[in-house]
């Protein structure tokens, strides 16, 4: 495996400025510190061109504003590379993503949440409509937005068989908006999306595999790789045009929905997440998951 790109840009600077008591510039020179561990990291197999993209930001991968952007930047980069395909997990040995991070909905300025948003929007349009073949290998629970993450990809490979999926958007007291159904409708069907989101149920392991939810189960991760690669491997001897524009047809009406409304679906999240009893509940619940 080799590492072609890394997302975490270091804190390169070796020096700062700082306003002393004259108010002068001083400069100070001071040790580079430690970069951070990126929030996504992407290994691409020399041999197959397939990307194992991991998510990493403990303890449960959710989704915030810095993580969203770094994958959204991985996708466009292996779209520039002509990836010949991605296998989005996690570092994680419990959890897959636990969704959108609640922190970052809850008491926030107007205009951090209208960035969450946007960012989630793109990120989630970069993946969905990505050229190149997806597999999320779930190597852990996988809520709400760590659903979407799983269901805009191509494939399903979860390890079983004690992790759950699903979208629990109404059990939260939240509405799954108009994407995120699509996205189920196009892996279950009407009628069972309907079942699913109504009650915000999630599924086991095993539960997801027989609705169809995901598409294999294995027993870890290292398995979820092997059968993600070999879904990816089919496509080997398919030209990538003819594949991209069948993918873009099937997936057209979801595409064209967030290229549509990008910003009616903003101003509907900015709605609903600023009443105040939705923010109540979402301290309650943030509450809740604290006092575990
Ligand atoms: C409002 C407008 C409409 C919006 C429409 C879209 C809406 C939603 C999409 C979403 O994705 S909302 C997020 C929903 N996510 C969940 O319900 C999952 C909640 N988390 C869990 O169930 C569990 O954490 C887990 C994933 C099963 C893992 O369990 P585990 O026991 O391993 O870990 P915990 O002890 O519960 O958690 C550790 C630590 O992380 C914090 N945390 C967990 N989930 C989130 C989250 N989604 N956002 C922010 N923080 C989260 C949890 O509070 C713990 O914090 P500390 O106690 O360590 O401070």
């Amino acid at each position: 495996m080799a590492v072609v790109f890394r997302t975490c840009k270091s804190l390169s600077k070796n020096a700062i400025f700082t306003r002393g008591i004259s108010s002068s510039l001083r400069l100070h020179s001071q040790k580079p510190p430690t970069p951070p561990e990126p929030l996504v990291n992407v290994d691409v197999d020399d041999k197959s061109g397939v990307a194992v993209v991991t998510l990493n930001r403990p303890p449960v991968n959710s989704l915030n504003t810095p993580l969203l952007s770094e994958l959204k930047n991985i996708i466009k980069g292996l779209e520039d590379n002509k990836s010949r395909g991605m296998i989005l997990t996690s570092s994680s040995e419990t959890v897959f993503s636990a969704g959108l991070d609640l922190m970052e909905m809850y008491n926030a300025p107007k205009d951090k949440l209208s960035a969450f948003w946007t960012t989630l929007q793109s990120t989630w349009l970069a993946l969905y409509r990505s050229s190149f073949p997806t597999v999320a290998a779930i190597n852990g629970h996988a809520p709400a937005g760590g659903c979407l993450l799983s269901l805009s990809c191509e494939y399903r490979v979860m390890v079983g068989p004690k992790f759950s999926i699903g979208l629990n958007e109404t059990q939260l007291g939240i509405v799954a908006p108009p994407w995120f159904v699509i996205c189920m409708r196009d892996v279950l069907g009407h009628r069972q999306t309907e079942m699913a989101l109504t009650s915000g149920r999630m599924f086991s392991a095993p539960e997801a595999l027989k609705l169809g939810l995901i598409d294999a189960m294995v027993t870890n991760k290292a398995e979820a790789i092997t059968e993600a690669q070999k879904f990816i491997a089919q496509f080997a001897k398919i030209p990538p045009l003819a594949r991209k524009l069948t993918k873009e047809s099937v997936r057209q009406e979801g595409i064209k929905y967030m290229e549509d409304n990008m910003i009616d679906d903003l101003q509907m999240f900015m709605d609903l997440v600023t009443q105040e009893k939705i923010q109540k509940g979402i301290g309650l619940y943030l509450a809740s998951l604290k006092k575990k």
